[in-house]
């Protein structure tokens, strides 16, 4: 590891991704500072979620680098990174279906177990007062969120928007110092999407957040800084105003719109 003097919490350098012969992200950067809000746009096929899978350790980059609180990660699996401060959501949810929110909830507060990640699911290195304490926080998670009175039922049987919220509680419940939203609007509509935007901005009093989100208006509404992809290159940053006003922007957008005849 090289310690190098930051101010960001998360910065990302000539990140370089390949799929064969497809490049799906070519030299990008991204910085991220403490209780900031930043937004990943552009149109199908930019290169979002693969950016996201390089910032949580899901995937490895073919180039480039990663740097947590001035300290290099690049290449530290997901389980490392989510230890070290770094918890995301994904577009499918990926909840457990065969455990009760509650115990879907504690699962994401396994980073603070005395017993080490994995603990409270494996079993392995199991500390009795972990457990009372970590379903004693994901209750308080729940309640933050609005759904106490779902601990004990199983996902499946929710509402979508309260799976959701399933979800983001639990990407929260380890008290996060950085949460990727992996398109955290998909599926909400009206107040839903009002509440979301007020819920994103409460966040971020305690924990930085980087958004990938079609949803423009929430984006323009919530996002301090935002990152434009297209073709897997930044082709636009800076404030919500800013990148609204950029030609190169619309005309990404436009002729995404031309190409599917929109
Ligand atoms: N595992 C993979 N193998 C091969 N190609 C991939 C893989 N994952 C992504 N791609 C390709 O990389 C490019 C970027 O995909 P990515 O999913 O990151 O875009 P995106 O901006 O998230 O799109 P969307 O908004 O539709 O979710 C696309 O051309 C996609 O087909």
């Amino acid at each position: 590891m090289t310690a190098i003097a930051t101010e960001d919490l998360l910065r990302a350098d000539g990140v370089t991704v390949r799929f064969g012969g497809l490049t799906a992200l070519d030299d990008v950067g991204l910085r991220v500072a403490p209780g900031t809000v930043v937004g990943l746009i552009g149109p199908n096929g930019a290169g979002k979620t693969t950016l996201f899978n390089v910032l949580s350790g899901v995937l490895r980059p073919t180039a480039g680098s990663l740097t947590w609180k001035g300290r290099t990660v690049s290449g530290q699996k997901s389980h490392r990174l989510a230890r070290a401060g770094i918890s995301r959501t994904f577009q499918g949810l990926n909840l457990f279906h065969k455990m009760t929110v509650l115990d879907n909830v504690v699962a994401g507060a396994d980073r603070l177990a005395r017993g080490g990640p994995l603990s409270l699911l494996t079993g392995f290195g199991h500390h009795h007062r972990d457990e009372a304490e970590l379903r004693d926080r994901a209750l308080a998670a729940l309640e933050r969120f609005g759904i106490a009175g779902t601990a004990h039922h199983y996902p499946s049987t929710l509402p979508y928007g309260i799976q959701k919220q399933v979800a983001l509680a639990r990407a929260c419940v380890g008290a996060p110092e950085l949460l990727l939203l992996d398109e955290p609007a998909s599926g909400l509509s009206g107040k839903q999407l009002d509440d979301l935007a007020a819920q994103i901005r409460g966040l971020s009093e305690d924990m930085a957040v980087v958004l990938v989100e079609h949803h423009m208006d929430l984006v323009m509404e919530v996002c301090d800084h935002i990152v434009v992809l297209n073709f897997g290159k930044v082709i636009s940053t800076g404030t919500p105003d800013e990148v609204r006003a950029d030609p190169a922007v619309m005309q990404a957008y436009l002729g995404t719109a031309e190409r599917s005849g929109r």
